[in-house]
């Protein structure tokens, strides 16, 4: 019996999963690293924190098991995108923290690069917009201020990647350096007609060619292992972005089937088939998945504060000791008493793009109290989403059947019944939790001939709850008014 393994490399853990067969998952382990804020605005990830948990939960995991490497089919590796790394091709030694997406730093370098008019040239070769999110202007910042970067860069010295190509090259001691296409397609660098780096956007952000990984698809051997002694020679099949994976691990194979992941952000993929389709209400143009020589393209809205406003509740304000904690807080009180909060504490993602939004609450009473303040925590991650599906159905010009959803916050029933009030339509949750994890699974399958089709794959998928709207029209419709109203009050707070 053989089984795979997929490492899920997120923002707040790293996490193994043994997938058999069936797609069950059999063993599992996880850690936790630190988050460093140096400065307002700045998030920073250790690179030897991502490999080392990368490492031990991949050990811990097959060891749960009791399995050894020999029966590791493959190895199928996803990752939180856009976080940016640079190191040394000679050593191996990052020259810096890496720059994780939620990062703001490059606000004034994108300001700047739209104010030259670049916008409209990278939306159409990117399907990005110029926002501070994506890697290309996180690379360009460590190579102008990391003492001799530039320098070195031009010799042919460094190497740039996103966690993906980060924990290639370390779990194949820097033989390999590569990315896959939907990490690429993350990098502001990245042509999606070509499928290609773009000299001219390199040009204008200033990146020498040399840094840059190879671009692979999601789908195929890379290469063995061979910096774990349990998993030498096992081979890594699958790489893909997390959400790429979780749209994939959800079975979202035909046009028009759309996943939300309820994490440390929230983003959600609609499968727009072999075209892309450029965004008319500020969504992402980006790939689904490239498999052998097939591309597949998604739009997607992406919301950097997700279940992180529970996480803020926890170690900000203290009002609970576990994110657990949030759900009996939240249900001490029938409804939000008209407190709102918009948790735009990074600015606000799609739909709006505002790097100078800041978090806001408002409607605050005498009366309020903690119980009403985490109600409009975990609203405002549905109202969130529930924007993002408006824009994307009017992008698309379709409306979704049912939503799937996934992620750490999603044990929380109340916030998907909630969801499903907002959206009036089914809310599916699937048996399987670890959704990105199998998607990355899948691709890693897929290449080895573990699984001989995707059609094999659709059939293991199950729904394990499916929430549906319960709440009078009219309070919804009351409530989202106000929620745009205090939208509206956080936007660009920070510009003064
Ligand atoms: N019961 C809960 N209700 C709402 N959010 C929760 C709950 N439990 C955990 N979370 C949130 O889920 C997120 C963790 O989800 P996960 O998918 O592991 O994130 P990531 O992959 O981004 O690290 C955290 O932000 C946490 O605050
Ligand atoms: O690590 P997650 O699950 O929060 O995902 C992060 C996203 O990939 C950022 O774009």
């Amino acid at each position: 019996m053989s089984y795979l393994l997929a490492l899920d490399q997120g923002t707040t853990s790293s996490r193994a999963v043994i997938f058999d067969r069936r797609g069950r998952a059999r063993a599992q382990a996880q850690q936790e690293f630190t988050q460093y804020f140096p400065k307002p605005g700045w998030v920073e990830h250790e690179p030897e924190d991502i490999w080392e948990t990368t490492r031990r939960t991949a050990i811990a995991a097959v060891a749960d098991a009791n399995l050894t490497g020999a029966q590791i089919a493959a190895i199928g590796l996803t990752n939180q995108r856009e976080t940016t790394l640079l190191w040394d091709r000679a050593t191996g030694k990052p020259l810096a923290r890496a720059i994780v997406w939620q990062d703001r730093r490059t606000a004034g370098m994108c300001a700047r690069l739209k104010k030259a008019g670049h916008e409209v040239l990278f939306r159409r070769k990117t399907g990005l917009l110029l926002d501070p999110y994506f890697s290309g202007t996180k690379l360009a910042w460590l190579l102008d201020h990391v003492p001799g970067a530039r320098r070195r860069a031009g010799r042919g010295a460094l190497a740039f990647g996103t966690v993906d190509a980060w924990l290639l090259w370390k779990l194949t001691d820097g033989r390999i350096h590569a990315t896959d296409a939907t990490n690429a397609s993350r990098t502001l660098l990245y042509n999606l007609c070509t499928g290609g780096w773009d000299e001219e956007l390199l040009e204008i952000l200033r990146i020498p060619r040399t840094v840059l990984p190879e671009i692979r698809s999601c789908s195929e051997v890379y290469g063995e292992v061979s910096s774990i002694p349990a998993l030498r020679g096992v081979r890594i099949a699958g790489v893909a972005g997390d959400q790429h994976a979780a749209l994939f691990g959800q079975g979202c194979f035909r046009p028009g089937m759309a996943k939300n992941t309820y994490g440390t952000g929230c983003f959600m993929l609609l499968n727009t088939g072999a075209k892309p389709v450029a965004s008319k209400h500020q969504l992402l143009t980006t790939l689904a998945w490239k498999i052998g020589e097939r591309t597949e393209y998604a739009l997607e809205g992406s919301v950097f504060i997700g279940g992180a406003v529970v996480q803020w509740l926890r170690d900000g304000l203290g009002v609970i000791a576990r994110s657990g904690d949030v759900e009996e807080l939240a249900a001490r009180v029938p409804d939000n008493g008209g407190v709102y909060l918009v948790p735009a504490f990074t600015g606000l993602g799609a739909p709006h793009w505002d790097a100078e939004a800041r978090g806001v609450i408002v409607g605050i009473t005498r009366g309020t109290t903690a119980a009403h303040v985490a109600r409009a925590a975990l609203e405002s991650i549905s109202y969130q989403v529930a924007d993002l599906i408006a824009a994307m159905e009017a992008d698309a010009g379709l409306k979704l059947r049912e939503l799937r959803v996934d992620g750490g916050a999603t044990v929380n029933a109340g916030l998907l019944q909630f969801q499903s009030d907002l959206l009036r339509r089914a809310v599916v949750r699937p048996r399987v939790a670890e959704t990105t994890a199998l998607g990355a699974a899948f691709f890693a399958g897929l290449a080895v001939g573990y699984w001989k089709s995707r059609d094999e794959i659709a059939a293991l998928w199950r729904a394990d709850r499916t929430f549906r709207p319960k709440a009078a029209a009219a309070a919804v419709a009351r409530g989202q008014r106000d929620w745009r109203r205090a939208v509206d009050r956080a936007k660009g707070w920070a510009a003064g």
